[in-house]
């Protein structure tokens, strides 16, 4: 038996689950089985909370809560923007950080990221520096190829500038796509599709790693805003992205980024877990 919580942040959603001193760390099928949408409880990914000093690699704030992220696939990645928020939102509501804490330190495998707690209930957090690598790569989606911008936010990011937001509405994102060379994420990639929508606002799309498409991926709007400043001649200012599960503001600053955006925990329960005593799998994943 596990408890659980549901939570999203513009419908990128996640099961969230505590274990404050890792005592039940998650393997590739039971990540599997909590993101599956049938068979589980469903969602882009896991967040589980766990003391940084239990985490082997974190070396900072043994007391800090680390998010220990997953993607749906069970795949481990090193952030996720939209994620970080919704964490925050469940340390406050479980009461994992004292009554009236506004920022809060979080360790993910990309280092430290920090989230306030804004008076209007949206999230903002420290998305630290994102590197836009300026090598050349191609994007392939079926028979159409594309160059892209290579951007780094502590996970990999690949962004196809496209004209149009007709053109990023109608692309089939139910296939992967590939990328050359393949020597340039030898991990994956999440490949966003962007397109101009006014001025300091962009439209996006996402096929995650680990994933497929989701509605909204935190990590790629600030890789996406960084791509679209820098064809823009300008690396500071606000980009609003518009996301098919909502909108984020990523600001660009002094070689920094920041991401505001909402997040909510919509339920909470507990998971049998398949094959437990005196339980059936029920064809499990
Ligand atoms: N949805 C996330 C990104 C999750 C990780 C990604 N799929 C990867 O493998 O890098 C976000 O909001 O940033």
């Amino acid at each position: 038996m596990v408890q659980f919580a549901k939570g999203h942040g513009t419908r990128n959603d996640f099961v969230l689950l505590t274990d404050p001193d890792d005592r039940e760390p998650l393997d590739v099928e039971q990540v599997r089985h909590l993101t599956d949408r049938r068979g589980g409880i469903g969602g882009d990914g896991v967040l589980r909370a766990v003391r940084g000093g239990h985490v082997p690699g974190w070396d900072g704030d043994p007391d800090a809560w680390f998010m220990d992220y997953r993607n749906a696939d069970g795949s481990i990645a090193e952030m996720c923007g939209n994620g970080v928020r919704v964490f925050a939102r469940y340390l406050v509501e479980e009461g994992l950080v004292p009554a009236g804490t506004t920022r809060i330190p979080i360790g993910t495998r990309a280092g430290l990221r920090v989230a306030d707690l804004l008076p209007d209930g949206r999230v903002r957090v420290w998305m630290g520096r994102p590197e836009a690598s300026g090598e050349p790569v191609r994007v392939t989606l079926g028979e159409r190829s594309w160059p892209a911008a290579a951007v780094d936010v502590g996970n990999p990011h690949a962004v196809v500038l496209l004209d149009s937001a007709a053109q990023v509405a109608e692309l089939d994102l139910t296939r992967a796509p590939a990328w050359e060379p393949a020597s340039m994420f030898p991990a994956g990639v999440n490949v966003e599709f962007i397109a101009p929508a006014g001025e300091g606002r962009v439209t996006m799309r996402v096929h995650e790693r680990g994933v497929g498409e989701t509605e909204s991926c935190g990590t790629g709007t600030v890789a996406a805003a960084t791509a679209a400043a820098t064809a823009a001649g300008r690396n500071e200012g606000t980009w609003t992205v518009t996301v098919p599960g909502g909108e984020v503001e990523v600001e660009l600053a002094g070689g920094e980024a920041w991401l505001t955006g909402p997040a909510a925990i919509v339920a909470r329960g507990v998971l049998e877990w398949p094959g437990g005593p005196g339980r059936p799998d029920g064809g499990a994943t």
